[in-house]
């Protein structure tokens, strides 16, 4: 798992060398499959601009896992309330300045037509369905940061997607570049900037993700009984024809 702002599940810490950098994650076990928990930010919280997604991947590869959950926070450019959860089905990047593949030296283009692996996103609708939650499907857009967007950005990227946050771009497309499964649950913070009156505050935030991480909890040991023990998506494959 890769954890969001405000998320945790504990275990026993550990530092993992990676050729990325070295970073802190915590071996536990949910509903008895054992599950390696990232933090993506790490101990001292980078911002989302600073995040090593490269060694977030490796890592969890490096690790033995196939599969990758990860929980981000967002902010809602359409209908959704504030504690909903939203399973992206597709994503686009706004993002500037980040390392975004494994393959620097050679052509490597992998196949991004369902970036999120099919498998693990029915398994997170189907834990969110039995914790009860609020959920739909939507499209992730991911922006630089680490400011807020202004109401003006957001009236260009709500024609573009359903969800803001800063985070879920590059590590969708590094999985992907590693052969590992990847989807992501999101919860809803607030409404993005200029979809109401008053302005929400990175503190307010960080506090509505307080107040959802037990539900996400919840969804993320119940998605996890329902993940199948054997692949049967093409994530395994997706470097098969991915070089030129
Ligand atoms: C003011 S919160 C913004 C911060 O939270 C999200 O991170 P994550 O997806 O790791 O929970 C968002 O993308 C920003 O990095
Ligand atoms: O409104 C937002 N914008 C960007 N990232 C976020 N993460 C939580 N809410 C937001």
């Amino acid at each position: 798992m890769i954890g969001g702002t405000g998320f945790e599940v504990g275990g026993e810490p550990s530092l993992i060398d990676t050729p990325y950098g070295r970073l802190m994650a915590a071996a536990t076990e949910l509903c008895g499959r054992e599950v390696l928990f990232i933090p993506r930010h790490g101990e001292a919280h980078l911002p989302p601009h600073r995040v090593n997604y490269r060694a977030l991947l490796w890592a969890a590869r490096a690790s033995g896992a196939v599969r990758v959950v990860s929980t981000n926070t967002v902010g809602s450019m359409a209908w959704h309330p504030v504690g909903s959860l939203v399973i992206p089905t597709d994503f686009v990047d706004f993002t500037k300045s980040r390392p975004s593949t494994f393959f620097e030296e050679e052509a490597v283009h992998v196949d991004l037509t369902a970036p999120y692996c099919p498998e693990v996103r029915r398994a997170l609708a189907a834990g969110a369905e039995a914790a009860g939650a609020l959920v739909s499907d939507g499209i992730y857009v991911c922006t630089e940061g680490p400011h807020l967007e202004s109401p003006a950005q957001i009236r260009m990227l709500r024609q573009f997607g359903d969800v803001v946050g800063m985070t879920g771009y590059p590590e969708v497309v590094l999985a992907r570049e590693l052969e590992l499964c990847y989807a992501s649950i999101c919860i809803v913070t607030n409404p993005a900037a200029g979809m109401r009156k008053d302005s929400m505050s990175a503190a307010e935030i960080r506090t509505e993700m307080a107040i959802s991480a037990r539900l996400l909890r919840e969804v993320i040991e119940a998605a996890i009984t329902m993940i199948p023990e054997e692949r049967g998506c093409s994530c395994g494959r997706a470097l098969a024809e991915a070089r030129l």
